[in-house]
């Protein structure tokens, strides 16, 4: 059973898969106070918010039990990535569902803009009927430029194409395929708000677009220019804006967003010039269906142990891409957790090497649960697929993965390499038709092993009688040894034991065989 809590309204139809499932419990807590949401976090495994509710540093320390945060909407700047990320949970969004609102939204505020609607809609229900001070202007063959050509602002340009409008974009991330897709003029910065009538904002809200309309854009812009900001409050400098529409180089705004919400009183909306309203662009019944259906879908299905379709701080993997690296999954994890116990020393590089049907495909989910497998042993269990990356930056761990056509013969390979200061181990692991996991080859030993939960892995001088002696040792321990594999790498030389037992070897076991004749090394392996 998982526990959710729910701060802000979401759509009642768009519940359904949560309230659907049978193992989850879910609870409806909206406008809870900040000390409220500190108190109550803690009892929850997974938390879906709005854009109301900030998820901060603060309530992620105090959500002991998170492991999910789902966002209804796109914007995630409501919430401590960071922090997230740094404690292992998993945020998720939903980017498509609400793209349709919130470009309709920035078109009915670019048409309200242009005609006055607002103000003019306001003087007559104060009993003015006043033609002469809300003449507009028209858009038909106006330049609209967009800042953003993502989701919404693509969507945002094509309807102004409708209205005849000239578009011109900003957008550094928009190939230019699919600016010629959408045929729009692209150009820098400066370039869009020089020439642009109405500019219409669409970025996330980012230390690069914090604030990107200041004073000095604003002087950039033609006089008489007017704004819409439909995407994030902050991205148009406030105390900037109300200077330029006092000074008249700005002649109207539209405002959905702002850089503090909610708000009773701001200083922009005592302009005449500026028209609002209270974040408002994906508020639709159709938009707030489909976010929430989306992110309890993903809810669902990160308690189903199935991949999330719309990860924030983990790279999104196709979905057939993960069918295909699904079943690796787990012999990631397995390898790297074993290489961590041969392992002595400073790691300084850490390499996963993929051959076979793994070579050309986005094997980084499996790299991911590598190192998580790896650092789950020397960190602990707070180490997961989503923070283990960020763990390894902070141990100064270099992370390399590697493609290579060599497959030893397996269909896929996966070796997992790792350099200390003292020494370099190897382990490689496959997948074996109807036999599951095996270990084939650890260091330069080909073995074949299966990946059971208690391994011994003995070095030692091959001479008659080493094996004997393990075998007796661990026998007085009461310790049965399920599988023996033996290796060497020539006549009386260096050799290796992997056995696999059934219960815990102990670390007295272990230095008691450490003490046998021709008996180099032991480590004991938990899986
Ligand atoms: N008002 C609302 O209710 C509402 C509803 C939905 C989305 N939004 C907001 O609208 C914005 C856009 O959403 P989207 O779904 O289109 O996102 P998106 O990710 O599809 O598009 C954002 C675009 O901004 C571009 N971009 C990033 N940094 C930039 C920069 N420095 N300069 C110029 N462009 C830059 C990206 O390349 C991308 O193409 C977000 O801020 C989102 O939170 C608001
Ligand atoms: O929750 C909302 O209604 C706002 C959503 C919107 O700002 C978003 O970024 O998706």
């Amino acid at each position: 059973m998982f526990k959710v809590l729910i701060c802000d309204p979401l759509s009642e139809e768009g519940l359904k898969p949560l309230r659907e499932n049978p193992t989850s419990q879910v609870d409806v807590l909206t406008n809870l106070s900040k000390e409220e949401l500190l108190d109550k976090v803690g009892n929850y495994d997974a938390l879906l918010v709005r854009s109301q509710t900030t998820i901060d540093a603060a309530v992620i320390h105090a959500a002991t039990r998170l492991k999910i945060i789902g966002r209804a909407g796109v914007g995630v700047d409501n919430i401590d990535l960071q922090a997230a990320t740094e404690q292992g949970i998993l945020v998720v969004n939903a980017p498509d569902g609400n793209t349709n609102s919130a470009a309709e939204h920035s078109i009915a505020m670019l048409m309200a803009l242009a005609r006055n609607i607002p103000q003019a809609f306001h003087a007559l229900k104060n009993k003015q009927w006043d033609r002469k001070s809300f003449i507009g202007v028209e858009l038909k063959g106006k330049t609209l430029g967009v800042i953003g050509l993502g989701r919404i602002g693509a969507e945002v340009a094509q309807r102004a194409k409708g209205q005849r409008m000239k578009v011109v974009a900003y957008d550094p991330f928009l190939t230019l395929e699919k600016a010629e897709k959408l045929g729009v003029t692209m150009g820098t910065v400066d370039e869009v708000i020089q020439v642009a009538d109405f500019i219409t904002v669409h970025t996330p809200l980012v230390k690069e677009t914090k604030h990107l309309l200041n004073r000095a854009a604003f002087e950039k812009m033609k006089p008489g220019v007017q704004l819409i900001n439909c995407a994030r409050g902050g991205i148009i400098d406030e105390d900037a804006l109300y200077d330029a529409i006092q000074s008249g180089k700005v002649a109207g705004v539209a405002l959905d967003v702002f850089e503090v919400e909610p708000f009773v009183d701001h200083k922009l909306l005592t302009l005449p010039q500026v028209i609002a309203t209270p974040h408002l662009g994906a508020s639709t019944v159709e938009a707030q269906e489909v976010v929430a259906v989306d992110v309890c879908d993903d809810v669902v299905r990160y308690f189903n142990g199935q991949a999330v379709k719309n990860p924030v701080n983990l790279s999104a993997v196709p979905k057939d891409v993960l069918k295909k690296v699904e079943p690796y999954l787990q012999l990631g994890e397995k390898l790297g957790s074993f290489v961590q116990d041969l392992a002595n020393g400073l790691i300084e590089e850490f390499r996963v090497v993929y051959s076979g049907e793994l070579q050309d495909i986005d094997v980084s989910p499996i790299t991911r649960n590598v190192l998580k497998g790896f650092l789950r042993s020397r960190l602990g269990e707070s180490v997961n697929e989503v923070n283990a990356k960020l763990f390894a930056d902070r141990l100064g761990i270099t992370v390399i993965e590697q493609k290579t056509s060599q497959t030893k013969g397996f269909t896929s390979l996966i070796t997992v390499e790792v350099l200390t200061k003292a020494e370099m181990r190897k382990v490689s692991g496959t997948l074996l038709n109807g036999l599951g996991a095996r270990i084939v080859r650890v260091d330069e030993f080909i073995v074949d092993v299966p990946l059971e939960a208690h391994l011994v892995f003995i070095r030692h001088k091959d001479q008659p009688g080493a094996i004997g002696r393990v075998g007796m040792s661990l026998a007085e321990e009461r310790i049965n040894i399920a599988t023996m594999q033996v290796g060497r790498a020539e006549r009386g030389g260096a050799a290796i034991m992997m056995l696999t037992v059934d219960k815990h070897v102990k670390a007295k076991s272990v230095e008691k065989l450490k003490t046998l004749a021709d008996i180099e090394d032991v480590i004991a392996i938990e899986l």
